[in-house]
């Protein structure tokens, strides 16, 4: 297999950001289009539409020819048995729009990701925001960017030492439409801990974890269920900028370990030396 040091991802990065480019513009040209998208819903009832199938048809078509042998999973290709995917070291990973919910609700919160898994590590990834242009990347070996339209700029999170020292609160990310009871929980908790209060951001889809990678929120507690695609690629970026997303065993979140797509729940961290443990 080839070698993926950074000046490898960098070459990468040259046709995957106009790649998760062009499948956002896909996405934008039906949002955009005067007649709503027809949703139909999947097994698990979560909405589906013809924005999510032309984003994985881009990103299918470009991501299999970039790198030899290397396979692609999309939330919208059928699911290969473990006894296949199991044995992959390398693939990339893929949500064609993550937050159907928020695009079906106009709220532009969704995001085209794209991850690149090495012996079940999110070396690489990108999360796209067609809505606003707003294109976040990271790897290990070459840091975590936004870039919001003026050239990429070094993104990272930051301490809850800095945060309370420059008078805000400690930040905790929720989901819109999911976990809210637990996370309520979770913030009575670390307001009595600590003694001072705790703001809560909503947001849609991987865009949770990418406010803790630009030092915008401090945690994001997922106590509700997602996929495996639902969070490398955000994973590659939040860990780029200094943090990491841990299982409910405290242990680093992983893929391609076991024979169903779903992650544990899990939590995201900015501040690896605040004891998040001891409040969890
Ligand atoms: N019961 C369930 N099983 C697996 N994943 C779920 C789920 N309920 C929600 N999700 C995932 O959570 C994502 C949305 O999270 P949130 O509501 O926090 O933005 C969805 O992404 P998609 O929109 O890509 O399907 C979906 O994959
Ligand atoms: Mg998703």
């Amino acid at each position: 297999m080839q070698p993926l040091d950074a000046a490898a991802k960098a070459q990468l990065l040259t046709h995957l950001t106009p790649l998760i480019r062009q499948a956002g513009d896909a996405i934008l040209a039906v949002y955009n289009h005067a007649d709503a998208p027809e949703v139909s819903h999947k097994h698990d009832s979560s909405p589906l539409t013809e924005a999510d199938l032309a984003a994985h048809r881009i990103l299918v078509a470009g991501l299999t020819p970039l790198l030899a042998d290397v396979p692609v999973l999309s939330e919208e290709s059928k699911l290969p048995d473990y006894e296949v995917r199991g044995s992959w070291h390398r693939y990339w990973l893929i949500d064609p729009l993550d937050g159907t919910k928020e695009f079906v609700n106009r709220n532009g919160e969704f995001t085209v990701n794209i991850a690149l898994i090495n012996e079940g590590v999110p070396v690489l990834g990108l999360v796209y925001v067609p809505v606003k242009n707003v294109l976040y990347l990271g790897g290990r070996g070459i840091g975590a960017h936004k870039d919001a339209g003026n050239g990429p700029q070094a993104i990272q999170c930051r301490t809850v030492k800095s945060a309370l020292a420059a008078g805000e609160s400690i930040a905790l990310v929720a989901s819109r439409n999911h976990g809210a009871d637990a996370v309520d929980r979770l913030m009575q908790r670390l307001e009595k801990e600590t003694g001072k209060p705790v703001l809560t951001r909503n947001m849609g889809s991987s865009l949770k974890l990418c406010l803790v990678a630009e030092g915008l929120a401090d945690l994001y507690p997922r106590l509700a269920p997602t996929s495996e695609w639902d969070t490398a690629a955000a994973q590659a970026i939040v860990e780029a900028a200094g943090g990491v997303v841990l299982d409910d065993d405290f242990k680093v979140l992983r893929y391609n370990q076991k024979d169903d797509i779903l992650n544990p729940f899990f939590y995201v961290i900015g501040d690896t030396s605040y004891p998040w443990q001891e409040l969890l």
